[in-house]
């Protein structure tokens, strides 16, 4: 199996927060995930989208699946996406992150590529960043057990497991203003973003 190669966009959440379908989200007029299929394509050969809305996808070249695990959040949508996976480690990000940065994809496989780990994840702070993140097909059984026991956070489950931490510091080298973790939960935050995109747009 190769070492990489894969990416899975997370798309089966129930978007209480922005009030409407999040894997709908577009951004001046382009579906964000489109913009994010076609970044990914160019450091990844096999994109997978996990939804609860297979319907949203049709005619679709890449891999469309669903949770296996249902209901449980992100966690469900990490083990549905490793499971269906052609690579060892895998790259996960959110269907509302619209700042992909494809250098800082290249520097963690950097860090990874050969390392025995099961995830690469960024702190920030006491927290991690659940996603722009690898994950193993390694987990997929650290998983299981972590919902069984109903326990869904990502944090509790990488404590226990061997992961390549990237410190905020050197993350802010790629990122300054932590761009690149920025998902847009509420209308408020995508309000916030289309304004300063649009701002900087101005007069080009
Ligand atoms: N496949 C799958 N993805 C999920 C699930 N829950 C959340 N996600 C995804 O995980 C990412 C981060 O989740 P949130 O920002 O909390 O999204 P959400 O749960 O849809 O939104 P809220 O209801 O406002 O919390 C998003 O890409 C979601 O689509 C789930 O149960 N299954
Ligand atoms: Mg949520």
């Amino acid at each position: 199996m190769k070492e990489f190669g894969t990416a899975v966009i997370l798309a089966g959440g129930k978007s209480s927060r922005m009030g409407f379908d999040k894997q709908l989200l577009k951004i001046n007029e382009r579906r964000l995930i489109d913009s994010l299929r076609r970044k990914l394509s160019k450091l990844f050969d096999e994109i997978i989208v996990v939804t609860n809305k297979s319907e949203y996808y049709l005619g679709f070249s890449d891999k469309i699946t669903k949770d296996i695990i249902v209901g449980k959040g992100p966690l469900s949508g990490i083990h549905a996406g490793l499971t269906v996976a052609n690579s060892h480690y895998v790259y996960f990000i959110a269907c509302d992150m619209p700042n992909i940065n494809l250098d800082y994809i290249q520097y963690m496989k950097s860090q990874i590529e050969g390392a025995n780990v099961k995830a690469c994840v960024t702190k920030y702070g006491e927290w991690i960043e659940p996603f722009n993140a690898f994950y193993s097909k390694g987990i997929i059984e650290d998983i299981e057990e972590h919902l069984t026991q109903n326990r869904r956070s990502v944090n509790s489950l990488l404590s226990k497991l061997k992961v390549h931490y990237i410190e905020e510091e050197k993350a802010r080298e790629f990122s300054p203003n932590w761009d690149m973790f920025l998902n847009l939960n509420t209308k408020e935050e995508l309000y916030d973003y289309l304004k300063t995109i649009n701002s900087q747009n101005w007069g080009r």
